[in-house]
């Protein structure tokens, strides 16, 4: 959440109503679609969320020359034009709409059936051109036929559901869709290489991702239904298109309809040559409903992020909804407090972390952790890596074997409500615990199961001594002797005589050579300084 007024850059061609929205919301906002890459990067430094489509190429490059970018937004469905994973190391985060167009596409690869069944497109140009070929244009039914889908998400269902009502078998080739919501939706779920060998036509639906690209090779190619035709609605890079052309060119395909390019814009290509290639220039969202949807919807979405912290639809971090977001705030804070706390103590003592816990007890234990448990481990994790979030931090965390791990206790012990945070080293474990009091401050309880009670100053410093007399004197003269105030002075121990704790807030950082003579005090086992 942001205190000054967010900037917001569309990028690519959205519907006005998102510019409407964002001034709506109070957030200033530049229309500037067409950009080249070069002139983006030039520019795109001044703002804190970007809205594109497809054209603009989110790349690391450009995110790199843009340090305040918090959120990416995606008026559309496919993110395979952002760097995802750049992103999410950069604490961006990345929104899509994954709804707002899924009927039109799915109905643009019903029309693009259509068209290569009845050669729509070449029979309307013969026409225009004055030649009345009524013999040359023999169709095929679409009744009865088998039409395979490839991926059965939110626009292969609806393509199914379409395709049953024109009498068309339905079968499904989808690794994730359950036998039951097949079932539910008519369609029979199948492996690849069946539906290859059974489907008179064939239609794309899933993302382009490590995966699926490439999913229409060569040799998937070879194995489809000798007359069999091919739809793309879903991206470019799905489908071999060399081994496509020569598939067309032999005869072994009858069709391809094209709406999506493995280069775009696909301005020139061999396919575009054949006759029996339906082509579109990705207009699979082009519609007027399609792109009000989009575009109110990505800027709502940003706009909820950049003002309030809601998060829906991203792809690289939990939901937070609009109702939670409020409540979760002061959690968010008491969470990076107490995380950055441990993570101070942890960068101090040169540990490596093994694991990282988070109890939630009673109030917090009503919440939605996944944002918090992210936020916790940012602050943890930010004074040993720097700039960490909540975006970044669980990845950063697997990526190093870091365990994570969360824990819920309804009933509240001595405070309504706490969070309590575990690290465990090579060496050590060390839980730190804090509550929220009246008005949500937060409030330390607890440092390794020692009850010590403190708010959090901006400066403090952190020190752990035997529990004998003439501690609390000497180092208090210590302080005094070198001009330091102490703002606030607590104190706590696991027993009479043993290991203690004194946590003192403190006006401003502490200078080293104070810092280092508080060290050389008897009875001193370590002192940490800590910032909040
Ligand atoms: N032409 C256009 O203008 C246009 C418009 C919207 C979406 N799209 C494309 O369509 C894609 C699908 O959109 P959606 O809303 O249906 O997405 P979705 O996430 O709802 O569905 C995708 C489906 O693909 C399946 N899948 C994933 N990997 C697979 C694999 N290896 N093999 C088979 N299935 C696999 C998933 O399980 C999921 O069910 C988008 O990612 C986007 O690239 C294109
Ligand atoms: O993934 C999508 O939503 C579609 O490919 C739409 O792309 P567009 O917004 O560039 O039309």
């Amino acid at each position: 959440m942001l205190t000054k007024t967010p900037k917001v850059l569309i990028s690519d061609k959205l519907s006005p109503a998102a510019v409407q929205i964002f001034k709506d919301r109070g957030i200033e906002v530049d229309f500037r679609p067409g950009l080249k890459p070069a002139e983006l990067r030039e520019i795109i430094g001044a703002y804190d969320g970007l809205a594109v489509r497809s054209a603009t190429k989110v790349t690391r490059e450009l995110m790199e020359a843009a340090p305040n970018l918090k959120v990416v937004g995606r008026a559309g469905i496919g993110v395979d034009n952002v760097d995802v994973t750049s992103a999410t190391a950069r604490g961006i985060v990345v929104m899509n709409t994954p709804f707002g167009n899924a009927i039109t596409t799915a109905e643009h690869a019903i029309a693009m059936m259509f068209a290569l069944a009845r050669q729509i497109p070449e029979a309307s140009a013969s026409t225009k051109a004055g030649k009345w070929e009524k013999n040359r244009f023999m169709g095929v039914e679409l009744f009865g036929k088998t039409l395979g889908l490839i991926g059965c998400g939110n626009i292969g269902s609806i393509v199914a559901d379409r395709a049953i009502g024109l009498k068309m078998k339905v079968i499904a080739f989808d690794p994730f869709l359950s036998e039951k919501r097949a079932l539910d939706l008519g369609v029979e779920k199948v492996e690849l290489h069946d539906l290859l060998h059974r489907a008179d036509f064939v239609t794309l639906h899933t993302p382009l991702t490590e995966q699926t690209k490439n999913i229409l090779s060569r040799e998937a190619i070879a194995r489809m239904k000798p007359g069999a035709r091919l739809i793309n609605c879903a991206r470019g890079g799905l489908v071999d298109e060399a081994a496509l052309y020569d598939a067309l060119k032999s005869g072994h395909l009858a069709g391809a309809a094209l709406d999506v390019f493995e280069t775009e814009p696909a301005t020139d290509s061999p396919l575009f040559t054949l006759e029996n290639v339906v082509c579109t220039p990705h207009l699979g969202a082009a519609t007027a409903e399609a792109q009000e949807n989009v575009a109110l919807q990505v800027a709502d979405q940003m706009a909820d992020f950049l003002l309030t912290g809601a998060v829906s639809n991203a792809i690289n971090m939990p939901s937070v909804t609009a109702e939670e977001a409020p409540r979760l705030k002061p959690y968010m804070e008491l969470v990076r407090l107490i995380g950055g706390m441990a993570g101070q103590l942890t960068a101090a003592q040169d540990g490596a972390i093994k694991a990282i816990r988070v109890e939630y007890e009673g109030h917090a234990a009503e919440l939605n952790h996944r944002p918090l448990t992210a936020a916790a481990l940012a602050g943890v994790l930010t004074p040993l890596m720097g700039a960490v979030n909540m975006v970044n931090a669980p990845v950063l965390a697997k990526q190093r074997g870091i365990e994570v791990a969360e824990t819920t206790v309804e009933r509240s012990g001595e405070y309504q409500t706490l969070v309590r945070l575990t690290v465990t080293t090579d060496r050590y474990e060390k839980s730190i615990a804090g509550t929220l009091l009246a008005e949500n401050r937060p409030r330390l309880v607890e440092i390794k199961g020692i009850a010590v009670e403190a708010d959090f100053a901006p400066h403090m410093l952190y020190v752990t001594n035997q529990d004998k007399p003439g501690f609390i004197g000497r180092f208090g003269m210590a302080l005094a002797e070198a001009g330091i105030n102490i703002a606030t002075f607590h104190l706590g121990r696991a027993a009479p005589g043993g290991d203690a704790i004194c946590l003192v807030g403190l006006d401003g950082p502490i200078p080293e050579e104070v810092l280092a003579g508080v060290r050389r005090l008897p009875l001193v086992v370590q002192a940490t300084p800590l910032a909040f």
